[in-house]
């Protein structure tokens, strides 16, 4: 087991929050703006304590943030920033073909001579990700990963969580639309200011259930195998 949450809370945001994450396993984190997503991934990263309950955490964690863009004279270049993520030993500098395969795993080989501060900001997203991956981890932490990405990119990059996953990885994505991960999710947490549930998507993403999580009526439909809020 990577991660426990029992009957954990953050006051005032969300509490009795009961969530397991194993290996390979790809959990998809919805909710309304504000309600505390972005909190949760911060308890696993040690920067915001929980209020209430406990939570255990084993192995590396990855983590790529909500998208925010580097500063605006950074004087250094995408592939610097990637180097700088992998592990540094005294007097030897990682190899620059473990950080191409980085790059390139991201789509980014093309860039990699950019300095990070003219890339776009969709183009930054792929660099924060290059450099979570570079510590191996064993629990990968997605703040609006798709954020600012073209449809393309975005495919290769729910594709490389997919890969992840397979190799082990349990990946955790903070996102506002299931669509894009649909394919590969094996469960929900969603999240409001009424409280969360947590299941496979056919019993998290349906009428009656955010209804009940919203407290009016929801409406929720399938068009050609996508979920639909109204
Ligand atoms: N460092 C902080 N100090 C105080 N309040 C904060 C801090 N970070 C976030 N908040 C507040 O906590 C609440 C939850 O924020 P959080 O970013 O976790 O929400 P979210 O569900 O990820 O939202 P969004 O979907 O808009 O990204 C918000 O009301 C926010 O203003």
């Amino acid at each position: 087991m990577l991660l426990r949450f029992d009957h954990a809370a953050v006051d005032p945001l969300w509490d009795d929050l009961n969530l397991t994450l194993d290996r390979g396993e790809f959990l998809a984190i919805l909710g309304p703006n504000g309600v505390g997503k972005s909190t949760l991934l911060n308890t696993v990263l040690g920067m915001r304590p929980l209020t209430a309950g406990s939570l255990s955490v084993e192995g590396k964690v990855g983590f790529i943030p909500q998208q925010r863009m580097f500063p605006e004279h950074l004087p250094i270049r995408a592939r610097d920033l990637v180097s700088l993520a992998l592990e540094h030993r005294l007097f030897r500098k990682p190899d620059p073909k473990r950080v191409d395969a980085l790059l390139a795993q991201v789509g980014a080989l093309g860039i990699a001579d950019h300095r990070v501060s003219t890339l776009s900001g969709g183009q930054q997203q792929l660099i924060r990700q290059a450099q979570a991956l570079a510590k191996d981890p064993d629990i990968l932490l997605c703040d609006e990963p798709l954020l600012s990405l073209d449809v393309h990119m975005q495919q290769k990059v729910v594709k490389l969580l997919h890969q992840r996953c397979q190799e082990g990885t349990g990946v955790v994505v903070v996102t506002h639309g299931i669509n894009p991960v649909l394919e590969y999710v094996d469960k929900v947490l969603y999240i409001t200011h009424n409280g969360n549930v947590l299941g496979s998507v056919d019993e998290v993403m349906n009428s009656q259930t955010l209804s009940e999580l919203y407290q009016t009526e929801v409406t929720v439909t399938r068009i050609n195998g996508k979920v639909v809020v109204i």
